[in-house]
């Protein structure tokens, strides 16, 4: 059989990432990202080799892009690409893994929106365009969710009474499956123990971020909920408040459920903590310069994030390690070491030298003897999304 190529497309509400993927090679021949898309700054940049390329579509849409991409992506294959994988969001209860794109799954991604507004109709865009512009193309949708569904029902459920679970879905799904999935198996194949007899915590630190406990291969508990809006402090959404803050909106300041939802959603999290920003890498220059708002967004967020692994371990037998990936777990040494030392109780320990080492993807072990294992894990969500897009092929 021949060396196969897949594209691998994950559509945000705005941007498209993408990726060629190779079976046989290692890195990505083709690799970018479309950005500020519905707007006047619309920019595609892309990488192929070291070769950075840039062109600016001002008002060009998802489709627009996809027109540009698609054909980029199939000239970079040699003309022959065999499948698209697409990360899709939510896929509810109704998705235990990946899936061939076909009408029933796109009306089950379409029934999830609901439950993802800020993501799958962004989804939905990028399948749609792809499936016009490539029509005899086997495309697969690859769920955020699916990975969680291993989820005992005591993890999942909520404490409200039963009808809005059996009759309206309301439960824990979860969420970022793909990336807890990856890094969990290559942490394993880099400590050298069996996946399948492995006790991870993992915290997954990107715009969106999200912990998880893994044990032997599969979810027991995550952070996100119904929505990717519970759990820990994440770049612009709050995670985690007293569900009665709602209420207390909408009454003392007459709020509208639309505005609760926005500023929960997009000017919460570390940007309104800080007023300043949702980056991380712009916190850190501001509170090295003593800005009081950086300095208490980075501290909450540490913090936070060490209470809900803490909470994790709670899944797990005994643990093989501690895992930090995503944007921010791959590149900040300082929220790897605050949020270490908030876990003494469990013996975590970084080494310092060995910390300020793992940046810009490169992986390592951190913790100082006499600690249980900390790793840092660059996740491939890419690289994930194509392999179990190959496997669907192979079916
Ligand atoms: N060198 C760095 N130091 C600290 N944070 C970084 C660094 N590089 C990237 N980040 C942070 O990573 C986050 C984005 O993570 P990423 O995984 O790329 O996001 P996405 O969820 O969109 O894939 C941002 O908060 C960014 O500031
Ligand atoms: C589900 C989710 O939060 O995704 P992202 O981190 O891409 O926003
Ligand atoms: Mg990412």
């Amino acid at each position: 059989m021949s060396v196969r190529n897949i594209l691998v497309i994950n559509c945000g509400s705005s941007s498209i990432k993408f990726a060629l993927v190779n079976e046989k090679q290692s890195t990505f021949p083709l690799q970018g990202l479309a950005e500020c898309l519905g707007s006047p700054e619309a920019v595609i940049q892309w990488q192929i080799g070291e070769a950075k390329e840039t062109l600016s579509l001002p008002g060009a849409d998802h489709a627009a892009a996809l027109a540009k991409i698609l054909p980029l992506a199939q000239e970079m294959a040699g003309g022959r690409l065999d499948g698209i994988g697409h990360r899709v969001v939510h896929g509810g209860e109704h998705f235990t893994g990946s899936s061939l794109i076909d009408a029933s799954v796109l009306d089950a991604i379409n029934t999830n929106a609901q439950l993802a507004p800020l993501h799958n109709p962004a989804n939905l865009i990028g399948i749609e365009a792809a499936m016009s512009l490539f029509p005899g193309l086997p495309q697969v949708s690859v769920f955020d969710t699916a990975f969680h569904q291993s989820m005992p029902e005591y993890a999942y459920r909520y404490a409200v009474p039963e009808f809005l679970y059996t009759e309206h879905g309301v439960r824990r799904y979860g969420f970022h499956g793909t990336s807890h999935r990856f890094v969990s198996q290559r942490a394993a194949e880099m400590v050298g123990v069996p996946v399948d007899d492995s006790s991870w915590l993992v915290a997954h630190l990107g715009n969106g971020c999200s912990t998880c406990a893994v044990v032997n291969g599969e979810s027991r508990d995550t952070s996100m909920g119904l929505t990717p809006l519970e759990g820990v402090v994440m770049g612009t959404r709050s995670g985690d408040v007293d569900p009665a803050l709602h209420m207390y909106l909408a009454r003392t300041l007459g709020w509208s459920i639309e505005q609760i939802d926005s500023m929960l959603t997009r000017d919460s999290g570390l940007k309104g903590l800080s007023g300043l920003s949702n980056d991380m890498r712009t916190l850190h220059e501001a509170y090295e310069a003593g800005h009081s708002g950086a300095t208490l967004a980075f501290e909450v967020f540490c913090y936070r994030l060490a209470k809900s692994l803490a909470s994790m371990a709670c899944a797990l037998p005994r643990v093989n390690g501690l895992i930090f990936t995503g944007g921010i777990g791959e590149n900040s040494s300082a929220v790897r070491a605050r949020t270490v030392e908030h876990l003494k109780v469990f013996n975590f320990q970084v080494d310092a030298q060995a910390n300020a080492r793992c940046t810009r993807g490169t992986a390592g072990q951190i913790q100082t003897e006499g600690s249980p294992r900390i790793l840092v894990v660059p996740t491939n969500e890419e690289r994930q999304i194509a392999l179990e897009t190959l496997a669907l092929l192979d079916a």
